[in-house]
Protein backbone atom coordinates (compact mmCIF):
# COMPACT_ATOMS: atom_id res chain seq x y z
CA UNK A 1 0.00 0.00 0.00
CA UNK A 2 1.65 3.62 -0.95
CA UNK A 3 1.29 6.02 2.44
CA UNK A 4 1.60 8.64 0.43
CA UNK A 5 -1.83 7.56 -1.75
CA UNK A 6 -3.27 6.99 1.66
CA UNK A 7 -2.13 10.26 3.32
CA UNK A 8 -4.31 12.49 0.87
CA UNK A 9 -7.06 9.94 1.71
CA UNK A 10 -9.74 11.49 2.91
CA UNK A 11 -8.09 15.40 3.01
CA UNK A 12 -9.40 18.61 1.59
CA UNK A 13 -6.75 19.89 -1.10
CA UNK A 14 -6.92 23.56 -2.45
CA UNK A 15 -5.13 23.92 -5.56
CA UNK A 16 -4.40 27.24 -7.29
CA UNK A 17 -3.35 26.95 -10.72
CA UNK A 18 -5.21 24.11 -11.42
CA UNK A 19 -6.36 25.16 -14.74
CA UNK A 20 -2.89 25.49 -15.76
CA UNK A 21 -0.26 22.89 -17.35
CA UNK A 22 1.13 21.73 -14.12
CA UNK A 23 -1.96 21.82 -12.38
CA UNK A 24 -3.94 19.38 -14.50
CA UNK A 25 -1.34 17.10 -14.31
CA UNK A 26 -1.26 17.20 -10.48
CA UNK A 27 -4.97 16.95 -9.84
CA UNK A 28 -5.13 14.24 -12.55
CA UNK A 29 -2.28 12.18 -10.17
CA UNK A 30 -4.08 12.68 -6.84
CA UNK A 31 -8.08 11.64 -8.46
CA UNK A 32 -5.73 8.30 -9.73
CA UNK A 33 -4.20 7.29 -6.49
CA UNK A 34 -6.47 8.84 -3.94
CA UNK A 35 -9.67 8.25 -5.01
CA UNK A 36 -10.88 8.49 -1.81
CA UNK A 37 -10.09 12.12 -1.24
CA UNK A 38 -12.45 14.13 0.65
CA UNK A 39 -12.52 17.13 -2.34
CA UNK A 40 -10.04 19.35 -4.12
CA UNK A 41 -10.72 22.69 -4.37
CA UNK A 42 -9.78 24.95 -7.28
CA UNK A 43 -9.53 28.26 -7.10
CA UNK A 44 -10.50 29.34 -11.13
CA UNK A 45 -11.36 32.45 -12.47
CA UNK A 46 -13.52 32.46 -15.89
CA UNK A 47 -12.52 32.92 -18.77
CA UNK A 48 -12.27 33.26 -22.76
CA UNK A 49 -15.97 33.43 -22.05
CA UNK A 50 -16.13 30.58 -20.48
CA UNK A 51 -17.90 29.83 -16.79
CA UNK A 52 -16.35 28.37 -14.26
CA UNK A 53 -18.08 25.20 -14.94
CA UNK A 54 -17.50 24.99 -18.47
CA UNK A 55 -13.64 25.12 -17.55
CA UNK A 56 -13.71 22.28 -15.31
CA UNK A 57 -16.08 20.66 -17.65
CA UNK A 58 -13.62 20.68 -20.52
CA UNK A 59 -10.53 19.97 -17.96
CA UNK A 60 -12.48 16.89 -17.04
CA UNK A 61 -13.72 15.38 -20.05
CA UNK A 62 -10.06 15.95 -21.94
CA UNK A 63 -7.84 12.76 -22.60
CA UNK A 64 -5.73 13.68 -19.75
CA UNK A 65 -8.40 12.71 -17.63
CA UNK A 66 -9.17 9.39 -19.19
CA UNK A 67 -8.28 7.30 -16.60
CA UNK A 68 -9.06 9.15 -13.47
CA UNK A 69 -12.72 8.39 -14.79
CA UNK A 70 -12.19 4.77 -14.21
CA UNK A 71 -10.80 4.75 -10.94
CA UNK A 72 -12.71 7.82 -9.64
CA UNK A 73 -15.83 7.84 -11.43
CA UNK A 74 -17.64 10.48 -9.20
CA UNK A 75 -14.84 12.81 -10.33
CA UNK A 76 -16.79 15.99 -10.86
CA UNK A 77 -18.74 15.82 -7.12
CA UNK A 78 -14.62 15.70 -5.66
CA UNK A 79 -13.82 18.90 -7.59
CA UNK A 80 -14.81 22.18 -6.14
CA UNK A 81 -14.57 25.31 -8.63
CA UNK A 82 -14.32 28.33 -6.51
CA UNK A 83 -14.49 31.50 -8.39
CA UNK A 84 -11.14 33.50 -7.90
CA UNK A 85 -9.05 36.24 -9.12
CA UNK A 86 -5.67 35.97 -7.97
CA UNK A 87 -5.12 40.12 -8.50
CA UNK A 88 -7.73 40.92 -6.12
CA UNK A 89 -8.34 41.75 -2.72
CA UNK A 90 -9.03 38.45 -0.75
CA UNK A 91 -9.24 37.10 -4.38
CA UNK A 92 -12.71 38.25 -4.92
CA UNK A 93 -13.37 35.08 -2.94
CA UNK A 94 -17.02 34.92 -1.64
CA UNK A 95 -17.48 35.33 2.57
CA UNK A 96 -19.13 31.60 2.11
CA UNK A 97 -16.76 30.11 -0.03
CA UNK A 98 -14.08 31.81 2.18
CA UNK A 99 -15.43 30.10 5.13
CA UNK A 100 -15.50 26.68 3.60
CA UNK A 101 -11.93 26.89 2.23
CA UNK A 102 -10.60 27.89 5.90
CA UNK A 103 -12.41 25.16 7.60
CA UNK A 104 -11.98 22.55 5.98
CA UNK A 105 -8.39 22.75 3.79
CA UNK A 106 -5.79 20.16 4.75
CA UNK A 107 -3.10 20.78 2.33
CA UNK A 108 -2.73 23.61 -0.12
CA UNK A 109 -0.88 23.33 -3.11
CA UNK A 110 0.35 27.33 -4.50
CA UNK A 111 1.12 26.53 -8.33
CA UNK A 112 -0.66 29.83 -10.16
CA UNK A 113 1.74 32.08 -10.89
CA UNK A 114 2.17 34.37 -14.95
CA UNK A 115 5.12 32.84 -16.45
CA UNK A 116 5.42 34.85 -19.43
CA UNK A 117 9.00 36.77 -19.40
CA UNK A 118 7.91 39.95 -20.54
CA UNK A 119 5.24 40.95 -18.06
CA UNK A 120 4.74 43.89 -16.47
CA UNK A 121 6.75 44.43 -12.98
CA UNK A 122 3.02 45.29 -11.18
CA UNK A 123 1.42 42.46 -12.46
CA UNK A 124 4.02 39.97 -12.33
CA UNK A 125 5.29 41.27 -8.64
CA UNK A 126 0.61 41.37 -7.58
CA UNK A 127 0.42 37.50 -9.30
CA UNK A 128 3.98 35.60 -8.20
CA UNK A 129 4.07 37.79 -5.04
CA UNK A 130 1.55 39.29 -3.57
CA UNK A 131 -0.88 36.88 -4.03
CA UNK A 132 1.55 34.26 -2.72
CA UNK A 133 1.44 36.71 0.70
CA UNK A 134 -2.40 36.80 0.36
CA UNK A 135 -2.75 33.09 0.04
CA UNK A 136 -0.30 32.18 3.56
CA UNK A 137 -2.48 34.92 5.70
CA UNK A 138 -5.26 32.84 4.42
CA UNK A 139 -3.45 29.56 5.36
CA UNK A 140 -2.61 31.04 9.08
CA UNK A 141 -6.30 30.65 9.58
CA UNK A 142 -6.98 27.39 8.29
CA UNK A 143 -7.21 25.30 11.79
CA UNK A 144 -6.40 22.10 9.93
CA UNK A 145 -3.76 22.80 7.50
CA UNK A 146 -0.83 20.48 7.66
CA UNK A 147 1.13 21.38 4.70
CA UNK A 148 1.56 24.56 2.29
CA UNK A 149 3.54 23.55 -0.91
CA UNK A 150 4.59 26.39 -2.93
CA UNK A 151 6.05 25.46 -6.08
CA UNK A 152 8.88 28.02 -7.36
CA UNK A 153 11.28 27.59 -10.06
CA UNK A 154 14.79 26.99 -10.66
CA UNK A 155 15.60 29.82 -12.26
CA UNK A 156 14.57 31.85 -9.61
CA UNK A 157 18.43 32.30 -9.18
CA UNK A 158 19.14 31.91 -12.69
CA UNK A 159 22.19 35.32 -11.52
CA UNK A 160 23.98 32.46 -9.87
CA UNK A 161 25.69 29.50 -11.38
CA UNK A 162 25.17 26.86 -8.60
CA UNK A 163 22.24 27.16 -6.91
CA UNK A 164 21.95 25.28 -3.87
CA UNK A 165 18.46 24.51 -1.84
CA UNK A 166 18.50 27.63 0.16
CA UNK A 167 16.48 30.84 -0.22
CA UNK A 168 19.17 33.35 -1.75
CA UNK A 169 18.00 37.08 -0.77
CA UNK A 170 17.21 39.73 -3.14
CA UNK A 171 18.64 43.30 -2.15
CA UNK A 172 14.97 44.77 -1.66
CA UNK A 173 12.11 43.28 0.41
CA UNK A 174 9.29 41.94 -1.18
CA UNK A 175 7.48 44.15 1.28
CA UNK A 176 8.82 47.36 0.40
CA UNK A 177 8.56 46.36 -3.38
CA UNK A 178 4.61 45.20 -2.56
CA UNK A 179 4.34 48.67 -1.41
CA UNK A 180 5.99 50.79 -3.99
CA UNK A 181 3.81 48.97 -6.92
CA UNK A 182 0.70 50.32 -4.90
CA UNK A 183 1.82 54.05 -5.80
CA UNK A 184 4.12 54.23 -8.60
CA UNK A 185 3.11 55.10 -11.99
CA UNK A 186 3.88 52.75 -15.08
CA UNK A 187 6.52 54.91 -16.25
CA UNK A 188 8.54 54.88 -13.15
CA UNK A 189 7.98 51.08 -12.64
CA UNK A 190 9.02 50.65 -16.16
CA UNK A 191 12.45 52.74 -15.40
CA UNK A 192 13.05 51.18 -11.81
CA UNK A 193 12.59 47.48 -13.43
CA UNK A 194 16.18 46.83 -14.91
CA UNK A 195 17.57 47.94 -12.01
CA UNK A 196 15.76 45.75 -9.57
CA UNK A 197 16.07 42.53 -11.54
CA UNK A 198 19.57 43.04 -11.39
CA UNK A 199 21.39 40.37 -13.48
CA UNK A 200 17.91 38.09 -13.57
CA UNK A 201 16.61 37.97 -17.71
CA UNK A 202 13.00 38.89 -16.71
CA UNK A 203 10.84 39.70 -14.43
CA UNK A 204 9.18 36.12 -13.83
CA UNK A 205 12.87 34.87 -12.34
CA UNK A 206 13.00 37.87 -10.26
CA UNK A 207 9.94 37.82 -8.93
CA UNK A 208 9.71 34.13 -8.10
CA UNK A 209 13.11 34.60 -5.69
CA UNK A 210 10.43 37.68 -4.46
CA UNK A 211 7.85 34.69 -3.70
CA UNK A 212 10.24 32.26 -2.36
CA UNK A 213 11.23 35.39 0.19
CA UNK A 214 7.80 35.82 1.29
CA UNK A 215 7.05 32.10 1.62
CA UNK A 216 10.39 32.03 3.91
CA UNK A 217 8.80 34.96 6.37
CA UNK A 218 6.39 32.97 7.56
CA UNK A 219 8.71 29.68 8.04
CA UNK A 220 8.22 28.59 12.16
CA UNK A 221 3.96 29.99 11.29
CA UNK A 222 3.47 27.65 8.71
CA UNK A 223 4.67 23.90 7.50
CA UNK A 224 5.98 24.91 4.39
CA UNK A 225 8.08 23.42 1.36
CA UNK A 226 9.23 25.05 -1.77
CA UNK A 227 9.43 23.05 -5.12
CA UNK A 228 12.02 24.48 -7.88
CA UNK A 229 11.15 22.34 -11.20
CA UNK A 230 13.62 23.77 -13.99
CA UNK A 231 11.81 23.77 -17.67
CA UNK A 232 8.30 21.96 -17.09
CA UNK A 233 8.55 18.93 -20.54
CA UNK A 234 5.22 17.28 -21.50
CA UNK A 235 4.95 13.90 -19.27
CA UNK A 236 7.43 11.19 -19.37
CA UNK A 237 5.02 7.88 -18.42
CA UNK A 238 1.97 9.18 -16.37
CA UNK A 239 -1.21 8.82 -17.14
CA UNK A 240 0.58 8.41 -20.96
CA UNK A 241 3.66 9.57 -22.26
CA UNK A 242 4.21 12.87 -24.36
CA UNK A 243 0.91 14.85 -22.68
CA UNK A 244 1.36 17.79 -23.34
CA UNK A 245 -1.19 20.86 -24.19
CA UNK A 246 0.57 24.39 -23.93
CA UNK A 247 3.72 26.27 -26.25
CA UNK A 248 5.78 26.93 -23.10
CA UNK A 249 9.20 26.66 -22.77
CA UNK A 250 10.83 23.96 -25.15
CA UNK A 251 7.30 22.86 -26.94
CA UNK A 252 6.47 26.33 -28.92
CA UNK A 253 9.93 25.82 -30.43
CA UNK A 254 9.23 22.29 -31.13
CA UNK A 255 5.92 23.42 -32.71
CA UNK A 256 8.09 25.93 -34.89
CA UNK A 257 10.86 23.46 -35.92
CA UNK A 258 8.29 20.78 -37.36
CA UNK A 259 6.04 23.24 -39.30
CA UNK A 260 9.33 24.49 -40.54
CA UNK A 261 9.17 28.58 -39.43
CA UNK A 262 12.09 27.79 -36.75
CA UNK A 263 15.32 27.09 -38.97
CA UNK A 264 17.91 28.40 -36.95
CA UNK A 265 18.55 29.28 -33.23
CA UNK A 266 21.30 30.98 -31.15
CA UNK A 267 22.11 27.92 -28.41
CA UNK A 268 25.06 26.60 -26.70
CA UNK A 269 24.60 22.59 -28.07
CA UNK A 270 27.05 21.44 -25.15
CA UNK A 271 24.89 23.30 -22.31
CA UNK A 272 22.52 21.39 -20.53
CA UNK A 273 18.98 21.11 -21.38
CA UNK A 274 17.79 20.79 -17.73
CA UNK A 275 14.65 19.79 -19.01
CA UNK A 276 12.42 17.88 -16.25
CA UNK A 277 8.78 15.70 -17.68
CA UNK A 278 5.48 17.08 -15.57
CA UNK A 279 4.68 14.11 -14.05
CA UNK A 280 8.20 14.18 -12.02
CA UNK A 281 7.52 17.84 -10.92
CA UNK A 282 4.17 16.49 -9.59
CA UNK A 283 5.36 12.86 -8.22
CA UNK A 284 7.73 14.93 -6.31
CA UNK A 285 4.93 17.35 -5.26
CA UNK A 286 2.94 14.96 -3.75
CA UNK A 287 5.92 13.08 -2.22
CA UNK A 288 6.46 16.67 -0.36
CA UNK A 289 3.34 17.21 0.90
CA UNK A 290 3.22 14.41 2.21
CA UNK A 291 6.86 14.36 3.97
CA UNK A 292 6.19 17.72 5.26
CA UNK A 293 2.47 17.19 6.47
CA UNK A 294 3.86 13.86 8.33
CA UNK A 295 7.27 14.41 9.22
CA UNK A 296 7.32 18.37 10.04
CA UNK A 297 10.68 19.19 9.57
CA UNK A 298 12.12 22.09 11.73
CA UNK A 299 12.69 24.32 8.86
CA UNK A 300 11.33 25.42 4.91
CA UNK A 301 12.80 22.50 3.04
CA UNK A 302 13.54 23.45 -0.80
CA UNK A 303 13.42 20.98 -3.27
CA UNK A 304 15.20 21.06 -6.60
CA UNK A 305 13.60 19.44 -9.28
CA UNK A 306 15.89 19.11 -12.48
CA UNK A 307 17.63 16.78 -14.30
CA UNK A 308 20.75 17.84 -14.98
CA UNK A 309 23.52 16.73 -12.03
CA UNK A 310 21.73 13.30 -12.27
CA UNK A 311 21.47 12.65 -16.00
CA UNK A 312 22.22 15.42 -18.02
CA UNK A 313 21.11 15.82 -21.47
CA UNK A 314 21.97 18.84 -23.90
CA UNK A 315 20.45 20.95 -26.38
CA UNK A 316 21.98 19.67 -29.68
CA UNK A 317 21.23 16.18 -28.51
CA UNK A 318 17.79 17.32 -28.23
CA UNK A 319 17.95 18.99 -31.17
CA UNK A 320 18.83 16.35 -33.13
CA UNK A 321 16.07 13.66 -31.51
CA UNK A 322 13.51 16.10 -32.37
CA UNK A 323 14.76 16.80 -36.48
CA UNK A 324 15.15 12.69 -36.63
CA UNK A 325 11.41 12.39 -35.21
CA UNK A 326 9.83 14.64 -37.25
CA UNK A 327 11.24 12.66 -40.33
CA UNK A 328 9.43 9.58 -39.27
CA UNK A 329 6.62 11.64 -37.91
CA UNK A 330 5.90 15.13 -39.50
CA UNK A 331 3.64 17.80 -38.65
CA UNK A 332 0.44 18.51 -41.22
CA UNK A 333 1.18 21.13 -42.98
CA UNK A 334 4.88 22.38 -43.00
CA UNK A 335 5.74 25.74 -43.67
CA UNK A 336 9.32 24.57 -44.60
CA UNK A 337 11.09 21.21 -44.23
CA UNK A 338 12.25 20.82 -40.52
CA UNK A 339 15.47 21.75 -39.88
CA UNK A 340 17.39 23.67 -37.43
CA UNK A 341 20.88 24.74 -37.60
CA UNK A 342 22.24 25.73 -34.11
CA UNK A 343 24.72 28.73 -34.40
CA UNK A 344 26.28 30.46 -31.17
CA UNK A 345 27.53 33.62 -33.01
CA UNK A 346 26.06 36.65 -33.63
CA UNK A 347 26.39 37.47 -36.74
CA UNK A 348 25.51 34.10 -37.68
CA UNK A 349 22.49 34.51 -35.82
CA UNK A 350 21.57 37.61 -37.68
CA UNK A 351 22.77 36.74 -40.67
CA UNK A 352 20.30 33.11 -40.42
CA UNK A 353 17.57 35.08 -39.46
CA UNK A 354 17.59 37.27 -42.18
CA UNK A 355 17.95 34.51 -45.20
CA UNK A 356 16.06 31.36 -43.62
CA UNK A 357 13.46 33.48 -40.90
CA UNK A 358 12.37 37.16 -42.61
CA UNK A 359 13.54 36.23 -46.21
CA UNK A 360 11.06 33.18 -46.63
CA UNK A 361 8.17 35.14 -44.79
CA UNK A 362 8.72 38.42 -47.26
CA UNK A 363 8.60 36.01 -49.80
CA UNK A 364 5.61 34.13 -49.11
CA UNK A 365 3.73 36.91 -47.83
CA UNK A 366 4.25 38.18 -51.34
CA UNK A 367 2.68 35.44 -53.04
CA UNK A 368 -0.12 35.73 -50.79
CA UNK A 369 -0.59 39.23 -51.94
CA UNK A 370 -0.37 38.34 -55.35
CA UNK A 371 -2.76 35.78 -55.22
CA UNK A 372 -5.33 38.03 -53.06
CA UNK A 373 -4.99 36.95 -49.61
CA UNK A 374 -3.86 38.69 -46.31
CA UNK A 375 -0.47 38.20 -45.63
CA UNK A 376 0.48 36.78 -42.10
CA UNK A 377 3.46 35.16 -42.04
CA UNK A 378 6.28 38.13 -41.41
CA UNK A 379 4.10 39.17 -38.33
CA UNK A 380 4.01 35.35 -37.05
CA UNK A 381 8.13 35.64 -37.63
CA UNK A 382 8.66 38.44 -36.10
CA UNK A 383 6.80 36.84 -32.85
CA UNK A 384 8.66 33.69 -33.18
CA UNK A 385 11.88 35.75 -33.05
CA UNK A 386 10.66 37.47 -30.18
CA UNK A 387 10.38 34.28 -28.56
CA UNK A 388 13.73 32.78 -29.33
CA UNK A 389 15.13 36.35 -28.50
CA UNK A 390 13.84 35.87 -24.79
CA UNK A 391 14.26 31.66 -24.39
CA UNK A 392 18.21 32.52 -25.58
CA UNK A 393 19.44 33.26 -21.69
CA UNK A 394 18.39 30.06 -21.30
CA UNK A 395 19.57 28.11 -23.89
CA UNK A 396 23.46 29.42 -24.00
CA UNK A 397 24.15 28.61 -20.17
CA UNK A 398 24.78 25.67 -17.75
CA UNK A 399 23.46 25.51 -14.03
CA UNK A 400 24.56 23.70 -10.96
CA UNK A 401 21.61 22.57 -8.82
CA UNK A 402 22.05 20.50 -5.81
CA UNK A 403 19.54 18.02 -4.79
CA UNK A 404 20.50 17.22 -1.31
CA UNK A 405 17.06 17.48 0.21
CA UNK A 406 15.51 15.80 -3.09
CA UNK A 407 17.37 12.31 -2.93
CA UNK A 408 17.29 12.38 0.90
CA UNK A 409 12.74 12.39 0.26
CA UNK A 410 13.52 9.43 -2.11
CA UNK A 411 15.88 7.92 0.67
CA UNK A 412 12.29 7.83 2.58
CA UNK A 413 9.91 6.57 0.33
CA UNK A 414 8.61 3.07 0.54
CA UNK A 415 9.76 0.86 -2.03
CA UNK A 416 5.99 1.24 -3.11
CA UNK A 417 5.95 5.02 -2.90
CA UNK A 418 9.38 5.10 -5.04
CA UNK A 419 7.42 2.80 -7.86
CA UNK A 420 3.56 4.62 -7.33
CA UNK A 421 5.81 8.67 -7.00
CA UNK A 422 8.71 7.89 -9.24
CA UNK A 423 10.36 11.26 -9.12
CA UNK A 424 14.28 9.30 -9.88
CA UNK A 425 14.87 10.86 -12.62
CA UNK A 426 17.93 9.24 -13.77
CA UNK A 427 15.56 6.27 -15.23
CA UNK A 428 14.98 8.73 -17.61
CA UNK A 429 16.19 7.47 -20.84
CA UNK A 430 15.86 10.98 -23.20
CA UNK A 431 16.11 9.91 -26.80
CA UNK A 432 12.55 8.05 -26.17
CA UNK A 433 11.40 11.02 -23.85
CA UNK A 434 12.12 13.56 -26.77
CA UNK A 435 10.31 10.54 -28.81
CA UNK A 436 7.28 11.04 -27.48
CA UNK A 437 7.08 14.65 -26.48
CA UNK A 438 7.44 15.32 -30.21
CA UNK A 439 4.97 12.71 -30.64
CA UNK A 440 2.82 14.26 -27.84
CA UNK A 441 3.32 17.43 -29.20
CA UNK A 442 1.29 16.65 -32.41
CA UNK A 443 -1.61 14.52 -31.22
CA UNK A 444 -2.35 16.23 -27.89
CA UNK A 445 -1.88 20.04 -28.68
CA UNK A 446 -2.26 20.08 -32.09
CA UNK A 447 -4.44 17.86 -32.80
CA UNK A 448 -3.16 16.10 -35.46
CA UNK A 449 -4.72 13.10 -36.74
CA UNK A 450 -1.65 9.87 -37.24
CA UNK A 451 -3.65 8.91 -40.24
CA UNK A 452 -2.68 12.41 -41.78
CA UNK A 453 1.35 11.13 -41.75
CA UNK A 454 1.89 9.89 -45.29
CA UNK A 455 0.36 13.36 -46.40
CA UNK A 456 2.20 15.08 -44.54
CA UNK A 457 5.52 12.96 -46.03
CA UNK A 458 4.10 13.66 -49.08
CA UNK A 459 4.18 17.31 -48.39
CA UNK A 460 7.20 17.63 -47.16
CA UNK A 461 8.93 15.76 -50.68
CA UNK A 462 7.22 18.38 -52.28
CA UNK A 463 8.24 20.88 -50.18
CA UNK A 464 11.90 19.45 -50.43
CA UNK A 465 11.70 20.27 -54.93
CA UNK A 466 10.52 23.54 -54.71
CA UNK A 467 13.79 24.11 -52.51
CA UNK A 468 15.94 22.49 -55.06
CA UNK A 469 14.30 24.03 -57.71
CA UNK A 470 14.16 27.50 -55.84
CA UNK A 471 17.60 27.38 -55.25
CA UNK A 472 18.92 25.85 -58.83
CA UNK A 473 16.29 28.88 -60.48
CA UNK A 474 18.35 31.41 -57.65
CA UNK A 475 21.84 30.23 -58.54
CA UNK A 476 21.08 30.66 -62.70
CA UNK A 477 19.64 33.94 -62.41
CA UNK A 478 22.69 35.18 -59.95
CA UNK A 479 25.58 33.51 -62.46
CA UNK A 480 23.67 34.68 -65.69
CA UNK A 481 23.95 38.75 -63.70
CA UNK A 482 27.52 38.36 -63.15
CA UNK A 483 28.56 36.72 -66.15
CA UNK A 484 27.10 39.81 -67.74
CA UNK A 485 28.64 41.80 -65.55
CA UNK A 486 32.57 40.44 -64.68
CA UNK A 487 35.11 39.97 -66.91
CA UNK A 488 36.39 37.14 -64.45
CA UNK A 489 33.40 35.34 -64.45
CA UNK A 490 33.24 35.11 -68.21
CA UNK A 491 36.62 33.11 -67.95
CA UNK A 492 35.89 31.00 -65.69
CA UNK A 493 32.58 30.19 -67.47
CA UNK A 494 34.54 29.59 -70.37
CA UNK A 495 36.91 27.73 -68.90
CA UNK A 496 34.39 25.87 -66.80
CA UNK A 497 32.84 25.03 -70.27
CA UNK A 498 35.79 23.96 -72.12
CA UNK A 499 36.76 21.89 -69.40
CA UNK A 500 33.59 19.84 -69.05
CA UNK A 501 33.59 19.52 -73.22
CA UNK A 502 37.33 18.42 -73.12
CA UNK A 503 36.37 15.88 -70.77
CA UNK A 504 33.59 14.66 -72.40
CA UNK A 505 35.33 14.57 -75.94
CA UNK A 506 38.15 12.08 -73.97
CA UNK A 507 35.31 10.22 -72.52
CA UNK A 508 33.80 9.50 -76.07
CA UNK A 509 36.92 8.79 -77.73
CA UNK A 510 38.14 6.14 -74.95
CA UNK A 511 35.15 4.51 -74.53
CA UNK A 512 35.12 4.22 -78.80
CA UNK A 513 38.42 2.62 -78.64
CA UNK A 514 37.53 0.05 -76.28
CA UNK A 515 34.75 -1.28 -78.27
C1 LIG B 1 14.92 21.80 -32.86
C2 LIG B 1 14.20 22.22 -31.61
C3 LIG B 1 15.07 22.78 -30.56
C4 LIG B 1 14.34 22.98 -29.27
C5 LIG B 1 15.09 23.86 -28.34
C6 LIG B 1 14.21 24.27 -27.23
C7 LIG B 1 14.77 25.38 -26.40
C8 LIG B 1 13.72 25.89 -25.41
C9 LIG B 1 14.26 26.63 -24.29
C10 LIG B 1 13.21 27.00 -23.30
C11 LIG B 1 13.76 27.60 -22.08
C12 LIG B 1 12.71 28.03 -21.12
C13 LIG B 1 13.23 28.11 -19.74
C14 LIG B 1 12.33 28.72 -18.72
C15 LIG B 1 11.79 27.84 -17.66
C16 LIG B 1 10.82 28.46 -16.75
O1 LIG B 1 10.80 28.31 -15.58
S1 LIG B 1 9.63 29.52 -17.41
C17 LIG B 1 8.12 28.78 -17.47
C18 LIG B 1 7.74 28.75 -18.87
N1 LIG B 1 7.39 30.07 -19.34
C19 LIG B 1 7.48 30.33 -20.60
O2 LIG B 1 7.97 29.55 -21.36
C20 LIG B 1 6.86 31.64 -21.04
C21 LIG B 1 7.53 32.15 -22.24
N2 LIG B 1 6.63 32.93 -23.06
C22 LIG B 1 6.49 34.25 -22.96
O3 LIG B 1 6.99 34.87 -22.05
C23 LIG B 1 5.67 34.95 -24.03
O4 LIG B 1 4.85 34.04 -24.69
C24 LIG B 1 6.60 35.66 -25.06
C25 LIG B 1 7.70 34.73 -25.52
C26 LIG B 1 7.20 36.88 -24.38
C27 LIG B 1 5.79 36.08 -26.28
O5 LIG B 1 4.86 37.05 -25.92
P1 LIG B 1 3.82 37.70 -26.99
O6 LIG B 1 4.59 38.22 -28.14
O7 LIG B 1 2.90 38.61 -26.26
O8 LIG B 1 3.04 36.48 -27.48
P2 LIG B 1 1.96 35.52 -26.80
O9 LIG B 1 0.61 36.18 -26.83
O10 LIG B 1 2.41 34.98 -25.50
O11 LIG B 1 2.03 34.42 -27.89
C28 LIG B 1 2.07 34.81 -29.25
C29 LIG B 1 2.21 33.62 -30.09
O12 LIG B 1 3.47 33.00 -29.83
C30 LIG B 1 3.27 31.65 -29.48
N3 LIG B 1 4.26 31.28 -28.46
C31 LIG B 1 4.25 31.54 -27.16
N4 LIG B 1 5.31 30.98 -26.55
C32 LIG B 1 6.01 30.37 -27.51
C33 LIG B 1 7.19 29.59 -27.53
N5 LIG B 1 7.87 29.28 -26.43
N6 LIG B 1 7.64 29.13 -28.72
C34 LIG B 1 6.97 29.38 -29.86
N7 LIG B 1 5.83 30.07 -29.89
C35 LIG B 1 5.36 30.56 -28.74
C36 LIG B 1 1.85 31.57 -28.97
O13 LIG B 1 1.27 30.31 -29.22
C37 LIG B 1 1.12 32.62 -29.76
O14 LIG B 1 0.67 32.11 -30.99
P3 LIG B 1 -0.78 32.51 -31.54
O15 LIG B 1 -1.74 31.99 -30.50
O16 LIG B 1 -0.83 34.00 -31.63
O17 LIG B 1 -0.87 31.82 -32.85
N1 LIG C 1 6.15 25.53 -17.11
C1 LIG C 1 7.39 25.56 -16.71
O1 LIG C 1 8.33 25.31 -17.48
C2 LIG C 1 7.71 25.88 -15.30
C3 LIG C 1 6.75 26.26 -14.39
N2 LIG C 1 7.11 26.53 -13.09
C4 LIG C 1 6.13 26.97 -12.11
O2 LIG C 1 5.08 26.02 -12.06
C5 LIG C 1 3.85 26.67 -11.77
C6 LIG C 1 2.80 26.27 -12.78
O3 LIG C 1 3.26 26.64 -14.07
P1 LIG C 1 2.47 26.22 -15.39
O4 LIG C 1 1.43 25.25 -15.03
O5 LIG C 1 3.47 25.89 -16.40
O6 LIG C 1 1.83 27.62 -15.78
P2 LIG C 1 0.49 27.92 -16.60
O7 LIG C 1 0.68 29.26 -17.21
O8 LIG C 1 0.14 26.77 -17.45
O9 LIG C 1 -0.61 28.02 -15.45
C7 LIG C 1 -0.73 29.13 -14.63
C8 LIG C 1 -1.94 28.96 -13.76
O10 LIG C 1 -2.09 30.11 -12.93
C9 LIG C 1 -3.42 30.59 -13.06
N3 LIG C 1 -3.54 32.02 -12.90
C10 LIG C 1 -2.83 32.98 -13.50
N4 LIG C 1 -3.30 34.18 -13.15
C11 LIG C 1 -4.34 33.98 -12.31
C12 LIG C 1 -5.24 34.83 -11.61
N5 LIG C 1 -5.13 36.15 -11.68
N6 LIG C 1 -6.19 34.27 -10.84
C13 LIG C 1 -6.31 32.93 -10.76
N7 LIG C 1 -5.49 32.07 -11.38
C14 LIG C 1 -4.51 32.59 -12.15
C15 LIG C 1 -3.79 30.23 -14.49
O11 LIG C 1 -5.20 30.30 -14.63
P3 LIG C 1 -5.89 30.53 -16.05
O12 LIG C 1 -6.05 29.15 -16.63
O13 LIG C 1 -7.19 31.16 -15.70
O14 LIG C 1 -4.99 31.39 -16.86
C16 LIG C 1 -3.23 28.83 -14.57
O15 LIG C 1 -4.09 27.93 -13.96
C17 LIG C 1 4.16 28.16 -11.74
O16 LIG C 1 4.30 28.56 -10.41
C18 LIG C 1 5.47 28.27 -12.47
O17 LIG C 1 6.21 29.37 -12.01
C19 LIG C 1 8.40 26.39 -12.67
C20 LIG C 1 9.36 26.00 -13.53
C21 LIG C 1 9.12 25.75 -14.92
Amino acid sequence: MSMIADFYGGKSILITGATGFLGKVLMEKLFRTSPDLRVIYILVRPKAGQTLQQRVFQILNSKLFEKVKEVCPNVHEKIRAISADLNQNDFAISMQDMQELLSYTDIIFHCAATVRFDDHLRHAVQLNVTATQQLLLMASQMPNLKAFIHISTAFSNCNLKHIDEVIYPCPVEPKKIIDSMEWLDDAIIDEITPKLIGDRPNTYTYTKALGEMVVQQESGKLNLAIIRPSIVGATWQEPFPGWVDNVNGPTGLIVAAGKGFLRSIRATPMAVADLIPADIVVNLTLAVGWYTAVHRPKSTLIYHCTSGNLNPCNWGKMGIQVLATFEKIPLERAFRRPKADFTTNNVTTQYWNAVSHRAPAIIYDFYLRLTGRKPRMTKLMNRLLRTLSMLEYFINRSWEWSTYNTEMLMSKLSPEDQRVFNFDVRQLNWLEYIENYVLGVKKYLLKEDMAGIPEAKQHLKRLRNIHYLFNTALFLIAWRLLIARSQVARNVWFFIVSFCYKFLSYFRASSTLKV
